[in-house]
């Protein structure tokens, strides 16, 4: 296989983009136009060999590619945002906060392979519609899951299903005790980026915090399992909202992104003559004043209390996120 498991147009700029891989504010635009948009079967497999993983698990490396690159099949290049671009943006941001070393040594390979798995299909076929649209608009999928988690529980039946193919099912060597240990922690990882989740996310990281302050003890060392497994929980809520924290012209293209997405389902309900989502017009919609108010009410709440939990690990993401957040409050009309 080559080396980064998909083949290069421009091999050489591709191992100098790469070596960044374990950095924040790595390249994943970069990533994918240099491997024919393949950016999250390229930082995925990058990643679980360079951990190892693939060798700690006897995964077999064929296998691996036939589903990772069968997975990223199933994000829609259509969809603006929540692509497989999004998908390798999320997994690499795991990849870097599982490094910090506030969490050193706190996590087994198991529930890291689990979380690297998590990130990279926690959207997939993602329909770029949010939960409400497919709620309010009395869809099928919201028939399926009840309205509850609706796109999250998608997300996951369709990336265990795809494991049923023979030629995909890379954990076909795992024990079957860690096949459920696993495939319980990939669920609770990817229904934890319900943004319903959001505020139980700030208020637990707020009570661990102030535990350990308490305790006086490195409390991130005694973690029992539920608490561990909740700190991967933050942790992919936090990747999942790390656009803001990364360099202004990635966070800019994220941006965009974002705001076409929202649009265009702002452009269908205006069509079905439904009331237009909160910053879905795009005719009255102010693209500067929404970052400003994404990152005061739920960006910065969530990193800064993440921060304050794996300190000092997070303070140049933190300074990023404010420099960013002064820019675009300089930037409204
Ligand atoms: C107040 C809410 C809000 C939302 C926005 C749009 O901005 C962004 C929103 C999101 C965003 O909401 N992402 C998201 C997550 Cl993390 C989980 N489930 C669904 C979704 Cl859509 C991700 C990135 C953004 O800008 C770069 O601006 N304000
Ligand atoms: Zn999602
Ligand atoms: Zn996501």
């Amino acid at each position: 296989h080559p080396k980064y498991g998909v083949d290069s147009n421009d091999p050489e700029h591709l191992d100098e983009i790469m070596a960044d891989i374990d950095k924040w504010g790595i390249d994943i635009f970069e990533i994918g136009q240099l491997t024919n948009n393949r950016p999250m079967t390229t930082v995925t497999y990058t990643i679980l060999a360079k951990r190892d993983l693939l060798r700690a698990f006897n995964i077999c490396s064929t296998t691996m590619l036939n589903y990772l690159m069968t997975a990223e099949d199933h994000y829609r290049p259509e969809v603006p945002y929540h692509n497989g671009y999004h998908a390798a943006d999320v997994t690499q941001s795991c990849h870097v906060l599982l490094s910090l070393p506030a969490l050193e040594n706190l996590f087994t390979d198991l529930e890291i392979l689990a979380t690297i798995f998590a990130s990279c299909i926690h959207d997939i076929d993602h329909p770029g519609f949010t939960n409400n649209y497919f709620i309010t608009t009395g869809s099928d999928l919201a028939l399926m899951y009840n309205d509850e988690s609706v796109l999250e529980n998608h997300h996951l039946a369709v990336a265990f299903k795809l494991l049923q193919q023979t030629d995909c099912d890379f954990l076909a060597s795992l024990p079957t005790k860690s096949r459920q240990i696993l495939r319980r922690i990939v669920i609770s990882l990817v229904l934890a980026t319900d943004m319903n989740k959001h505020m139980d996310h700030v208020a637990h990281l707020k009570t661990m915090v102030e535990a350990r302050k308490l305790s006086g003890a490195d409390i991130l060392s005694q973690e029992n399992y539920s608490d561990r497994l909740l700190i991967l929980q933050h942790m992919i809520h936090c990747a999942d909202l790390s656009n803001p924290t990364k360099p202004l012209p990635l966070y800019k293209k994220w941006t965009d992104a974002i705001m076409e997405e929202f649009f265009r389902q702002g452009d269908a309900e205006r069509e079905r003559e439904l009331d237009i989502s909160p910053m879905c017009d795009r005719l009255t919609a102010t693209v500067e004043k929404s970052q400003v108010g994404f990152i005061d009410y739920i960006v910065h709440p969530l990193w800064d209390t993440w921060a304050e939990l794996v300190e000092p690990g997070c303070r140049e993401i933190i300074e990023s996120l404010e420099y960013n957040r002064d820019w675009y409050y300089n930037a409204v009309p």
